[in-house]
């Protein structure tokens, strides 16, 4: 579970690369994630093309509807695709929210002998939009880079040798472009929710705000941008391989009420086939490893997750049902079986 914390700490990947500054940058790190769970990330690098990509969303959100709805999620098994506004729920309450998915390109086409799962690895629809698959397969490409220099630096940060998580990373990460329009007063952006997708996420919002984090005394903390950074997190995927030390924070986004907000998450991807039994036994050699007190150690193990859930047979499965049950309607047509018992545990 996150700390107490009141603020979201702010770490500069350009010192945590330069050897006069890492090791004072890397004790900033451990603490925003071991307390936090959130971090700003600046001097990526990444300015430049994270200004061009949110200089096109408001013209690519522009498109007409028909135009949007082509390539609708609902015509994908891989829930890759466009969302309209007010077709995804989080925390049971509708999102006000429009967004485009897209996953790393080049995924081997799933056939029947595949387990189901594998099918949430999939191919993209681009919106028709001049130079739409050379923005999107750029951006993940660049952001799959620094995703895992960033993974690199945490583990140097719990003490671990940089390639501890190297073999969890997935095939597939995910990139979304969102838009939230202005609504009403304390209208629900995106609901309360933990990031389930992967292992950390690496988030650029534009200068409206409204994100907000919930640290452990039930207080919703604000996240205002700060220019050319990114909101990095750490998803419930890294939260279970580090059997729980390192926590996912549960955040939300309120809905803005004089500007429409854009921003972009991309979700480093984690490995679907990663059963429950390897994931306790790399878990605990890890756990062992990092240097933190037994009683936080003992704590970490208590925290729920539902990639540690026996419902569960493995990663891949646990994602699924977290997708089934944001994106009903794509659930119900690929999933049908599969969506009423989820949604039948969802109530329980
Ligand atoms: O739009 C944002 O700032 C955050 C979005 C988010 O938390 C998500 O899509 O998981
Ligand atoms: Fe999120």
């Amino acid at each position: 579970m996150a700390g107490a914390f009141s603020s979201v700490p702010v770490v500069d990947i350009a010192r945590l690369t330069d050897p006069a500054t890492k090791a004072e940058e890397l004790s900033k790190l451990r603490d925003a994630i071991f307390v936090v769970g959130f971090l700003y990330l600046t001097n990526t690098g990444l300015e430049g093309l994270i200004q061009r990509t949110h200089d096109n969303l408001p013209r690519l959100f522009a498109l007409s509807e028909e135009t949007k709805e082509k390539c609708n999620m609902i015509n994908s098994p891989s829930f890759l695709g466009y969302t309209r506004l007010g077709a995804e729920t989080t925390a049971t309450k509708i999102d006000l929210r429009e967004q485009f998915d897209f996953g790393t390109p080049g995924m081997k086409a799933w056939t029947k002998t595949d387990p189901f799962w594998q099918r949430l690895e999939g191919s993209n629809q681009y919106p028709d939009y001049p130079g739409a698959q050379e923005l999107v397969d750029g951006y993940l490409a660049r952001f799959d880079d620094l995703a895992q220099s960033f993974v690199r630096l945490v583990a140097e940060c719990l003490s671990l040798p940089s390639d501890t998580f190297d073999g969890f990373k997935g095939n597939m990460s995910r990139l979304k472009f969102v838009k939230y329009p202005q609504a009403p007063e304390n209208s629900q952006g995106v609901g309360p929710h933990k990031d389930s997708a992967g292992l950390f996420t690496f988030l650029s919002q534009d200068n409206t705000g409204g994100l907000q984090v919930l640290n452990k005394n039930g207080d919703w903390i604000d996240v205002p941008p700060i220019d050319g950074s990114l909101v990095v997190n750490i998803q419930q995927g890294f939260e279970a391989i580090t059997g729980g030390i390192c926590a996912a924070t549960t955040h939300r986004v309120i809905a803005p009420t004089s500007q429409t907000r854009y921003s972009i998450p991309f979700f480093l991807g984690v490995r679907l086939d990663l059963t429950l039994e390897q994931l306790k036994d790399s878990a605990a050699h890890i756990v062992q490893r990092i240097p933190v007190s037994d009683d936080k150690k003992k704590r970490a193990v208590d925290v729920p997750s539902e990639f540690l859930s026996p419902l569960y047979s493995c990663f891949g499965e646990a994602h699924l049902r977290n997708r089934i049950l944001s994106h009903p309607d794509v659930g119900r047509r690929w999933y049908p079986e599969l969506y009423l018992t989820y949604s039948k545990q969802n109530l329980e």
